[in-house]
């Protein structure tokens, strides 16, 4: 396994099962298999109790000045157990150092003298740093029945996402079978402009769709600092999940198409109640395991914007250049920018945009990919990257392309028209080839796998 280390099993008793190394490491990148399935695990156990691939263990570094984040998620029949207390099938959870996990036999040979196969889970780095974090912006730890942790997720340019608890789930035995500490949730802290209300806040408590990150309460400080109690999503973003090295990695067809059909039952759910995200791009889609297949999440929702009957178009220019519509009117040149804060900026549109915009960039995300390149980059700099989007160009002969389906280049072309009366909206999306030939399929593995809704 290759990739930066970023923490350890260390095997304590694996005495019926096979050999096993002494230590084995959690790298960034990698799912770490355990399980008898000899072609897919990296650690193999004998015993007919353990399931084929039992469990699994992955590490998230947002960036190189935080703490590594090491999950694991049960799979198994026979169950995993952390510091004794069962972990329930398809959970996740975020281990601390020195967790004890145990992998169950079969209920005959649960007996003291059997030794079963124990790891002690070994952390790298410390949450002390950033225990200043919390003092320095004078954070509250305590809110209701929340407590925040010192563990940073995440920076924004606008805030901090740190790990918290809920401690009304210990409360609920039914709900977590493990210790109070179980489910982690994840609080997002913005300091807001002085009598500024925060738009983000308001929007995301009213909203409840799986592929949207569920707010369960917030709340301003005395200091002005908003929290947003939320899901912790454990997979990472789309954009660390494509990065390889120091570039981005095409993933196949069909994986891709998944997770367009995910955020595009996303944007239904959106742009029926009115609701623009603006600044949809691979950091702000959150997975929940970094493995195909997996649940996709909208997150980031700082520059939303609902619409209502009386305003039906925005004209402010917000967003990424990289993933921006051209009508949204990015200029190439920076000094006419008043400000580049929460929603910045100018103003000199008479037509507006307006949902399409999420469109396009749905489009750049597809792009991306399916072939690993951003459309409209060019040279990397706003500059071409503005101009590059507002002529549109795209290059299917490149062969990156030369694997693609001829449904899911028309399905790029027609979410990446400069024209915004050419480009599909939501509806005409979900009836796009690319879409609805796969549709049934789509809705099945989107029931079972997404949903994990059993028959
Ligand atoms: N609920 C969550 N669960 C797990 N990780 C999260 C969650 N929310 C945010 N993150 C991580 O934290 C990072 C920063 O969060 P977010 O993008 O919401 O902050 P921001 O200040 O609005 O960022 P930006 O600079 O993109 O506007 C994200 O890229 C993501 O990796």
């Amino acid at each position: 396994m290759s990739g930066a280390v970023l923490g350890y099993l260390e095997v304590v008793s694996a005495e019926d099962s096979g050999p096993v190394d002494n230590r084995v490491s959690i790298n960034r990148h990698e799912i770490l298999r355990i399980g008898r399935n000899k072609k897919e695990c990296h650690l193999l156990l004998n015993d007919p109790s353990i399931s084929s691939v039992h469990c699994i263990l992955w590490a998230i570094l947002f960036d190189d000045d935080s703490v590594p984040m090491c999950y694991i998620k049960d799979l198994s029949l026979n169950g995993t157990t952390i510091n004794g207390k069962s972990l329930n099938k398809n959970t996740t959870y975020l281990l601390e150092d020195g967790d004890e996990i145990n992998l169950w036999l079969t209920k005959a040979k649960r007996d003291k003298s059997t030794v079963y196969p124990l790891f002690r889970f070994k952390a790298i780095g410390s949450d002390k740093q950033k225990l200043h974090l919390m003092t320095q912006l004078q954070l509250e730890k305590d809110i209701d029945c929340w407590n925040i942790s010192p563990k940073v997720i995440g920076n924004g340019t606008f805030g901090h996402v740190m790990v918290c608890f809920n401690m009304a789930d210990t409360q609920n035995t039914r709900l977590h079978q493990i210790n109070k500490k179980l489910k982690n949730y994840a609080v997002k802290i913005i300091k807001l402009k002085p009598n500024k209300l925060d738009k983000e806040a308001k929007i995301l408590i009213q909203l409840n769709h799986p592929n949207i990150i569920k707010v369960y309460h917030t709340y301003v400080d005395p200091l002005n600092n908003l929290y947003i109690f939320q899901d912790l999503v454990p997979g990472g973003d789309l954009f660390s999940y494509l990065a390889k090295g120091d570039r981005l990695t095409s993933i196949s067809e069909s994986e891709s198409l998944l997770i367009v059909y995910q955020i595009l039952k996303a944007l239904e759910y959106l742009h029926r109640r009115g609701i623009v995200h603006r600044d949809l791009k691979l950091d702000n889609i959150l997975l929940e395991s970094p493995e195909p297949c997996t649940r996709i999440i909208l997150a980031d929702f700082g520059i939303a914007k609902h619409l209502t009957s009386n305003v039906t178009r925005m004209h402010t220019v917000v967003g990424t250049p990289e993933y921006c519509a051209p009508e949204v009117g990015f200029k190439a040149n920076r000094k006419i920018y008043k400000s580049f804060s929460r929603a910045a900026t100018i103003d000199q549109q008479k037509t507006g945009y307006d949902h399409k915009c999420d469109i396009w960039s749905l489009g750049v995300i597809t792009h991306i990919m399916l072939t690993g390149i951003s459309p409209f980059y060019g040279d990397g700099t706003e500059k071409s990257i503005i101009q590059n989007a507002k002529s549109g160009t795209l290059d299917f002969e490149v062969k990156h392309w030369q694997q693609i389906s001829r449904a899911a280049k028309t399905f790029v072309k027609s979410v990446l028209q400069v024209d915004v009366t050419k480009r599909l909206d939501i509806d005409e999306s979900l009836k796009h080839s690319w879409i609805s030939n796969h549709r049934v399929q789509l809705e099945e593995i989107y029931r079972k796998k997404i949903l994990r809704v059993t028959p």
